[in-house]
């Protein structure tokens, strides 16, 4: 199973009147992992949701530019027809069905996918080798699992399809830092299998170390873009995303609060 490239253009997305994304353009090649960071309200999952066609299940609407899988247009589908194309979301939150078992929640994601019944059963196998937690618990309901192995459910959910391009929403969030390193190690895998990753996440640190490329959106614009490598190094990256202390700006606080002992009455009462 190969990957596919996306090229997201000029995209503008919004919630009636409020704005969400404006000339937003990105490019996930074939087989990469690329990264989107950003803080709340960003609009990172506004631009998944645009490129899965979901945006009016949630009340918005994409209403300029363009999105392409392989050169063809996503937009103008409908969801089914983008998963049948070869795109899977794991949604923010993770949304398992929590009172369906492991198992029917796995069938529900081949339920858009193409393609014979033993792809199928391949797509179940992969699924189960990659977690084998979900072989295990197959029979259990999912709202008694774990947050992490919710995760890795809504992870194998979306694989069900087979897609060429999976699309992820914050997988870290909420999940202890050695669940959200299993996790991350596992889009690796799935990357190193052939899919393209779109990965939005406010864990820099995690995405960073996983994707070739990033982009920072901020309120709606791509303010930032290049090898992940390079934002990695980059001072507002660090300090913004990364939680890195800029010496110099912590130096002059230091300063700022010795010299004026109601900042540092304030600090204190924090
Ligand atoms: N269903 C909705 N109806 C109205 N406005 C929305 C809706 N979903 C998001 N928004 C608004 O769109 C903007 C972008 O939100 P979005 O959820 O895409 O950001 P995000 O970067 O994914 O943030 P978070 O990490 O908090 O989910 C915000 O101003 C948000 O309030």
């Amino acid at each position: 199973m190969g990957g596919a490239a996306l090229a997201v253009r000029d995209l503008v997305a919004g919630y009636g009147p409020v704005s969400a994304l404006r000339d937003v353009s990105i490019d996930v090649p074939d087989g990469a992992v690329v990264t989107v960071l950003g803080g709340n309200g960003a609009g990172k999952s506004t631009l998944l949701r645009a490129i899965s066609r979901t945006l009016s299940f949630h009340g918005g609407a994409m209403t300029g530019g363009s999105v392409t899988l392989d050169g063809r247009p996503l937009d103008g589908r409908g969801a089914d027809r983008v998963v049948a194309a070869g795109v899977s979301q794991v949604p923010e939150g993770r949304q398992v069905f929590a009172r369906m078992t492991v198992e029917d929640n796995l069938r529900a994601g081949a339920l858009g996918a193409r393609g014979p019944r033993t792809a199928k059963a391949a797509a179940l196998r992969r699924v189960h080798e990659l977690f084998p937690v979900l072989a295990e618990r197959a029979r259990q309901q999912a709202g008694l699992l774990s947050g992490g192995e919710q995760q890795m459910l809504a992870v194998g959910r979306a694989l069900m399809a087979s897609p060429r391009l999976l699309l992820l929403d914050e997988p870290s969030l909420g999940l202890a830092p050695l669940m959200a390193a299993r996790i991350g190690d596992t889009i690796r895998e799935i990357n190193g299998q052939g899919t393209s990753v779109l990965l939005v996440e406010q864990n820099a640190a995690l995405a960073l170390r996983l994707a070739t490329h990033a982009y920072v959106l901020e309120v709606g614009e791509v303010t930032l873009s290049g090898p992940a490598a390079e934002l990695a190094a980059s001072d507002e990256v660090r300090r913004r995303y990364l939680g890195v202390v800029d010496e110099t700006a912590a130096d002059d606080a230091s300063r700022a609060t010795a010299a004026h002992p109601v900042l540092s009455r304030w600090e204190d009462s924090r």
